[in-house]
């Protein structure tokens, strides 16, 4: 039998897509399992390419099953998991081969792998894989770090089964050993915040306005044929239309309200606040999860204080102009944290690469994101997306826009923590001389830190020492 181009060992949803998704493009797969029980019938469903699947129920026959230098993606948890199978199936491999993580990693694990599988002559690649099951399955986008000879290996693979835009494979080559991870890492990030937004908009809508979940879902339809056009904009149109077969009801009034997370978008906060940077909108997002995560805490809250929201009568459009403003702004943010990772850890991420290979297969694809590509290559002044002519335009239309909304829900009562942070951003950037100036006299005054005077060199102190 022809030796298997390519080994995937974890067949839980992601691995099996990837591994069907290479076999349609006409590569020959290894594959194996932890619980191997699971082998034989994802061969059993894989029909015609079957064929180019290779099944093993031995790690060691697995390896030895691929062509040299071997590429071996696992497609399994995050953390102890990953290290351990590392463990194993080192001592397996040969000088110049690649594995390939392609979960969720945290890129700092990734870093420290590639860095003590360098000692062994081991290329370690950190590949952010988007697009859940059937992004994998049909075409996900897919963001690699690692070595130049991995990539070398593995581009014919990853471009042929890569989601397309314009008939440009959604996947590249970003930077060295943790790129690919951080930036799978910030597109979660934006994800969360995206997601966030689409949750309060439905909110309003809801119990603001008590437009029943199918007429929500038809908006957000008609908003999907705009410039909000994204992926998650179009499913959740498509969820809220959703009835309840055994209830009758919508299918959004029978999910509890507590949202579960994994943890990327938590990397993405704890990331950007330890660079010194801030991503309100992504922090209001992670922060929104966790506080829905206290279902009995809110219950007991109502009981207390009521959970009473005023009449909220907004018109669609202005909500779709809201929307938009902070969709601009979430992207803004999610940019600034791969500029300041890409010049701490010296990846030179190209920002504009990275929003082109989003514009498919990826949970955030969306129409900005052509935008965004075009205002990267125009160059922004200092790298910001806020202040690109692309966006400055679209920006002073619909801040307005985000203002009514913000302020009608907050007097309200509405909870909209994703919403308010993108004006608050954007109101704390747009102001050329901020109030900072106060928290710096009293640092001074209770530490002595010194300030910086206005249009003078050297650290100063306030009258208040003297
Ligand atoms: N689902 C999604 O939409 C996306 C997931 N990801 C990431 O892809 C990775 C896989 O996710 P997904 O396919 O959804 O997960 P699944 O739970 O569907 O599958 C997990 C796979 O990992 C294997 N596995 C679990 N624990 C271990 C272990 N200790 N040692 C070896 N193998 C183990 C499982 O084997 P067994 O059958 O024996 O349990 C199974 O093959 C994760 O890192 C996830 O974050 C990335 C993008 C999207
Ligand atoms: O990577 C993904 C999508 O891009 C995965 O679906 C991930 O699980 C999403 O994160 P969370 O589970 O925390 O919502």
């Amino acid at each position: 039998m022809t030796q298997a181009q390519i080994g995937v060992y974890g067949l839980g949803t992601m691995g099996s897509a990837l591994a069907l998704n290479m076999a349609g493009h006409g590569f020959e797969v290894a594959v194996t399992n932890r619980e191997i029980d699971w082998i034989a019938p994802f061969i059993a469903d894989a029909g015609d390419l079957a064929a180019r699947l290779h099944p093993h129920n031995k790690l060691a026959d697995f390896v030895a099953d691929l062509k040299t230098p071997r590429v071996i993606l696992f497609m399994i948890p995050s953390g102890a998991p990953m290290d351990m199978m590392i463990d194993q199936i080192t001592p397996l491999l040969e000088s110049g081969d690649t594995i390939i993580d392609g979960g969720n990693a945290n890129f700092h694990d990734t870093r420290r792998r590639s860095k003590t599988l360098k000692d062994k002559d081991i290329h370690f690649v950190g590949m952010g894989v988007s697009g859940g099951e059937k992004g994998a399955r049909h075409g996900p986008s897919m963001m690699v770090g690692g070595t130049e000879h991995s990539w070398h290996q593995l581009r014919p693979i990853l471009r042929a089964i890569a989601a397309t835009y314009q008939d440009n494979p959604c996947v590249d080559h970003l930077g060295p050993d943790g790129a690919g991870h951080f930036v799978k890492t910030v597109h979660n990030g934006v994800e969360y915040a995206d997601m966030q937004v689409i949750a309060e908009l439905y909110g309003l809508l809801r119990y603001g306005s008590a437009w029943p979940p199918s007429d929500i879902g038809k908006l957000f339809e008609e908003w999907d044929k705009g410039p909000l056009k994204s992926y998650l904009v179009e499913i959740t149109g498509k969820v809220l239309q959703y009835t309840d077969p055994f209830s009758g009801h919508a299918v959004v009034d029978v999910i509890k309200d507590a949202a579960g997370q994994k943890g990327t978008g938590r990397w993405t906060v704890v990331e950007a606040v330890r660079m010194g940077q801030s991503t309100n909108m992504i922090e209001a997002a992670v922060g929104a999860r966790a506080w829905s995560a206290e279902k009995e805490t809110r219950q007991e809250m109502q009981n207390h204080f009521g959970g009473a929201r005023d009449w909220f009568t907004v018109d669609p459009g202005v909500l779709a102009d809201a929307f938009l403003a902070a969709r601009i702004l979430c992207y803004a943010q999610g940019f600034r944290i791969l500029d300041a990772a890409s010049k701490e850890y010296d990846w030179a991420l190209d920002m504009g690469r990275i929003a082109e290979i989003w514009r498919a297969g990826c949970i955030i694809r969306s129409a900005l994101l052509d935008d965004i590509s075009e205002a990267f290559a125009d160059q922004p002044p200092h790298s910001q997306l806020i202040l690109s002519p692309k966006f400055t335009e679209t920006l002073a239309r619909t801040i307005p826009a985000l203002r009514t909304v913000v302020s009608a829900a907050v007097t309200g009562g509405h909870a909209i923590p994703a919403l308010s942070s993108a004006l608050n951003w954007f109101d704390t950037m747009r102001q050329g001389f901020g109030t900072a100036n106060i928290i710096q006299a009293q640092r001074d005054f209770f530490g002595y830190h010194g300030f910086e005077r206005l249009g003078e060199d050297g650290q100063h102190h306030g009258p208040w020492w003297d």
